[in-house]
C-alpha cells in the first residue's frame, strides 16, 4: 500500500553547505529537497517549514511544528519526518513527543556533515527517516530519533559529541531499533506517557546547572516573571549549602522547580540527608524528576506549565519520566 509521508525541514547542518573557506553556512536552496526518495511505495510531501540553525529554535517553533502535525494526521498522512539541526534536535523531538499523541510514526533526523562535505550523512539519515516513518511498526511509539542506523525514543536520547556521526545515544536504556539493509527492527518499546496537546506556550522556563562551590547568585537573579527552574544538579540529587537560602526564595515565590542530575546515567533521587542533600531539597518542595537530563525536564515543565498544570498535578506529571 502507498503510504503518504509528510517532510518537514527546519534546517541545521542536514540542509547546510560547505564554503569555499571551509565554514559551514545555511544553504538558500535546500540539498534535501534534490534527494531522490526511490521507495516505491512512499510518496512524500514537502515543506520547508524553517530554514534556521537549531540553536535558533524555540520552543515557539516547534509548537508550530506540534500544531502542523496534528493538522496532517487529521487530513490522513500516514507518516512525518521532520529534519532539523542536531544542536536541540533532542528537545524538539521530545517536545514533539509530549504534545502530538500520534498515531503515525513522527520521525526527526539531522545530520553531522553538511550536504557538500566528504562523508556527508545528511541524504543517508533522511531516508533512513522516510524508511522508519513508512513502516507499519514505527506508529504509537512516540516521537523517535533516526541517526546513523539507529531508532532512539525522543524521550532519553542525546546528543554525545560535538562532531562525530554516531552523536546521538541513548545512556542508561539504548536504542530502541535499528535501520538494517532489509528493512527497519525494533528491539524494545517505551512505555508511552500521557499526551498534552498544548495550543500556546508558558515561559519563561530558565535552566541552571549545580557546580561546587555554587551559591545562590544566580537564583537571584531569575526575573520577576520565572515561569519554572530546572536544576542539572549534584549526583544522584544534591547542591550546594550555599545555594539553599536563594532557593527558598523561588519556592516562596511559588516558582516551580525541578530537579535532575547532571550525571550523563541514572536517576535524581532524595537518597542523601545532610544540608543541600535530596532529601532536605524533597522536603522544601523541588519537583524531582526521574530520567531526562536537564533540557529534556525543561520541556517537560514548559510542555506542563502550558497545559495549565500547577501544584501537585504539575509535581506528578514532571516526576516521572513514564506516566
Ligand atoms: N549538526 C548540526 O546540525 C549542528 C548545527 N549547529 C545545528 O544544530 O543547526
Amino acid at each position: 500500500m502507498l503510504k503518504h509521508i509528510l517532510v518537514l525541514h527546519t534546517g541545521g547542518t542536514i540542509s547546510m553547505t560547505e564554503n569555499a573557506d571551509g565554514a559551514v553556512v545555511p544553504s538558500v536552496n535546500n540539498p534535501l529537497l534534490g534527494v531522490a526518495t526511490h521507495f516505491p511505495d512512499v510518496a512524500v510531501t514537502s515543506e520547508e517549514a524553517f530554514n534556521l540553525p537549531s540553536p535558533h529554535i524555540t520552543p515557539a517553533h516547534m509548537l508550530q511544528l506540534s500544531l502542523r502535525i496534528r493538522e496532517a494526521e487529521a487530513n490522513g498522512i500516514d507518516g512525518v519526518v521532520v529534519t532539523h539541526g542536531t544542536d536541540t534536535l533532542e528537545e524538539t523531538a521530545f517536545f514533539l513527543d509530549l504534545t502530538t499523541d500520534a498515531k503515525i510514526p513522527v520521525v526527526v533526523t539531522g545530520a553531522m556533515r553538511s550536504s557538500n562535505e566528504i562523508g556527508a550523512d545528511g541524504d543517508y539519515n533522511f531516508l533512513s527517516a522516510i524508511r522508519v516513518a513508512a513502516s507499519d511498526q514505527a506508529g504509537g511509539m512516540g516521537c523517535l530519533v533516526v541517526m546513523n542506523d539507529e531508532i532512539h525514543s525522543a524521550r532519553f536520547v542525546t546528543k554525545t559529541h560535538t562532531t562525530n556521526v554516531a552523536t546521538f545515544r541513548t545512556p542508561t536504556f539504548g536504542p530502541i531499533g535499528l535501520v538494517g539493509k532489509n528493512g527497519v527492527m525494533f528491539f524494545q518499546q517505551l512505555l508511552r506517557t500521557a499526551t498534552s496537546p498544548i495550543d500556546e506556550i508558558k515561559a519563561p522556563v530558565f535552566l541552571l546547572k549545580a557546580y561546587a562551590g555554587m551559591d545562590g547568585t544566580l537564583f537571584d537573579a531569575l526575573p520577576a516573571d520565572t515561569a519554572g527552574l530546572v536544576i542539572e544538579a549534584l549526583g544522584a540529587g544534591n547542591l550546594p549549602p550555599a545555594t539553599l537560602p536563594a532557593l527558598q526564595r523561588l519556592l516562596d515565590r511559588n516558582v516551580p522547580v525541578v530537579l535532575v542530575s547532571r550525571c550523563f546515567n541514572g536517576i535524581a533521587q532524595d537518597i542523601y540527608d545532610y544540608e543541600g542533600g535530596g532529601v532536605g531539597l524533597k522536603q522544601m518542595g523541588v519537583i524531582f524528576c526521574r530520567g531526562l537530563n536537564g533540557q529534556k525536564a525543561r520541556i517537560k515543565l514548559i510542555v506542563g506549565l502550558s497545559a495549565g498544570k500547577t501544584g501537585a498535578a504539575l509535581a506528578a506529571y514532571v516526576n516521572n519520566a513514564v506516566s
